[in-house]
């Protein structure tokens, strides 16, 4: 049975999905939720031991779920939160808790790094994009600024899916996809770009602790024997490249060729488009990462969606059934609340240092439901603000493929609809990074002249190409077109927005 498995680990939980390419079905999936270390310096931290839990817990739940053997799985593949700071020592031990993509405590580092790097220019001359807040680069200079002791015992600079592929393997490399989101990395030519790592350390210990780099159709090696006994999958189970959790958002949504757009409302907010060329963009604000099918993935990314709406949610102390029951009962508009989402500083715009902030509450507005539709509104406009990024350079959305938890509330699909002005629709499939990582094992492993004896290796974009085709769906039951009087709403309000942000943040080129 040709079985294969797909990891995502999130910043709130790691999920598993195993397919089978033969029946072209989902069999079973899983879950367990991650823990995050924070305070009010922007600090973003998770355990990576968490993970390694959390993977085997997930796994476990999808293996039963499935009803199949462990010892059947072909290969898997590992998805991962983007830009995450995993420091290894020489035995492969992790030196401490790892800082996520939405750390803003690194926010003076990068700070630091922009100007010698000679600003926005100049960053975009050596690496193809703007160094930002969250992005591995600066993590790493804190690391060696904050603690000499442990900068000293530092050999390897992994971020979280190739430390799930080292725990699986024992080998320590890195994809394009992921490494691209590393500010250490120069996307045009693909590859870690020298003059950078230097600007952060030229005693040679950087350099040295980037690993070798893969390309997104390689297998990376086999279970070690360890990750076998927890997982009770074979030791000959193939490991494939894995790559950044968009990247496998972009595979498990369909989105490998030009023309379609995909925004997913996780804990972060996203909204990517594949590209056959780099993409270095007129607006710093777009990342021109490479993808995890060995293309390109422009992206833009707000730091404050769910991790903004749970936020209230848990104030409020809500389950998601009365949220949405919030969002249902109040009018659009919130009865005029306004919310700046930042709760963890913002990477689109480029606010590290911002903090969240309520306006225009009166006796008669300041409402439970209002409050739930004011921040849900307030971060759909963050990726309005993505969205007519994307539309200034010629990327076209006639439909958006929506993903990530917030795309499954109907509500929420609808006002993304109206402030976008674009149709959205789900997929049948809703754990898209998961199902990415799924059809990546699938892919590498096709594309081995060993997988199937005899036969001519497939093209490996032909073969991409079916696996997409056979496993990604539209859920047409969720596609929601917007209503031209809320379009027109939203319009005005998405106005009020912009004006507040300016005012808020008039010192900042928005
Ligand atoms: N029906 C829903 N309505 C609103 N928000 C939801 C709904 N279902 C899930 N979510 C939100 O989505 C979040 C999880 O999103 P997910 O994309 O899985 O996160 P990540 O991949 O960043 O770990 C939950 O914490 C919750 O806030
Ligand atoms: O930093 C980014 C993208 O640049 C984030 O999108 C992370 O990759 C985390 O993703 P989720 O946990 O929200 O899926």
């Amino acid at each position: 049975m040709p079985l294969y498995a797909g990891i995502d680990c999130g910043t709130q939980g790691t999920k598993v999905v195993i397919i089978d390419t033969e029946q072209g079905a989902t069999l079973g999936e899983g879950s367990a939720p991650h823990e995050m270390i924070s305070n009010s310096n922007g600090r973003r931290e998770q355990d990576a031991q968490w993970w390694i839990d959390a993977l085997c817990l997930a796994f476990g739940r999808a293996v039963k779920a499935a009803g199949i053997s462990p010892a059947d799985i072909a290969a898997m593949a590992v998805s991962g939160q983007q830009h995450g700071f995993v420091a290894l020592d020489k035995e492969g031990r992790v030196l401490r808790a790892v800082k996520l993509w939405c750390d803003t405590e690194t926010a003076e580092e990068n700070d630091r790094l922009l100007a010698l790097l000679g600003g926005v220019k100049g960053s975009i001359e050596h690496l193809g994009l703007m160094v930002a807040t969250g992005y591995t680069a600066s993590k790493i200079l804190w690391l060696k600024t904050h603690h000499p002791a442990l900068w000293q015992r530092l050999e390897t600079v992994l971020l979280p899916h190739d430390y799930l592929n080292f725990w699986l393997t024992g080998n320590r490399v890195a994809e394009y996809g992921d490494a691209s989101g590393s500010g250490l990395f120069d996307v045009r030519r693909r590859c870690w770009d020298r003059h950078t790592v230097e600007l952060i350390d030229d005693s040679g210990r950087l350099w040295n602790a980037l690993p070798p780099l893969v390309s997104a159709d390689s297998l990376i090696g086999t279970v070690c024997p360890a990750a076998a006994e927890r997982l009770g999958v074979n030791v000959t189970t193939r490991v494939a490249s894995g790559g950044g959790d968009n990247m496998m958002g972009a595979i498990g949504t369909g989105n490998t060729r030009p023309g379609r757009v995909t925004m997913s409302l996780g804990t972060s907010g996203t909204l990517f488009a594949y590209s056959d060329t780099p993409v270095i963009s007129d607006s710093a604000m777009i990342a021109g990462f490479c993808s995890s099918n060995n293309g390109w993935l422009p992206l833009i990314c707000t730091m404050n969606v769910t991790s903004a709406t749970s936020a209230v949610q848990k104030l409020f102390k809500q389950d998601l059934v009365r949220f949405n029951q919030a969002l249902e009962q109040s009018e659009i508009g919130a009865g005029g609340i306004l919310m700046l989402p930042f709760f963890n500083g913002e990477r689109v715009p480029a606010l590290p240092y911002a903090k969240a902030s309520l306006h225009n509450m009166d006796t008669d507005n300041f409402t439970e439901d209002n409050l739930c539709r004011a921040v849900v509104e307030s971060a759909t406009f963050g990726l309005r603000y993505g969205l007519d990024l994307f539309r200034s350079q010629g990327i076209v959305a006639t439909e958006i493929r929506l993903i990530g938890g917030g795309s499954k509330s109907r509500h929420w699909r609808q006002m993304v609809a109206d402030i976008m002005d674009c149709p959205v629709v789900c997929l049948r499939q809703n754990e898209t990074a998961a199902l990415g990582a799924a059809i990546q094992a699938a892919w590498c492993d096709g594309l081995q002249p060993v997988a199937t004896p005899g036969e001519p290796v497939p093209a490996a974009s032909d073969l991409l190409s079916a696996l997409c085709e056979k496993f990604v769906q539209l859920d047409e039951s969720t596609l929601t077109r917007p209503i031209p009087r809320q379009q027109q709403r939203y319009t005005d309000l998405y106005a009020n927005y912009l004006a507040l942000l300016n005012k808020e943040y008039a010192q900042v080129a928005l």
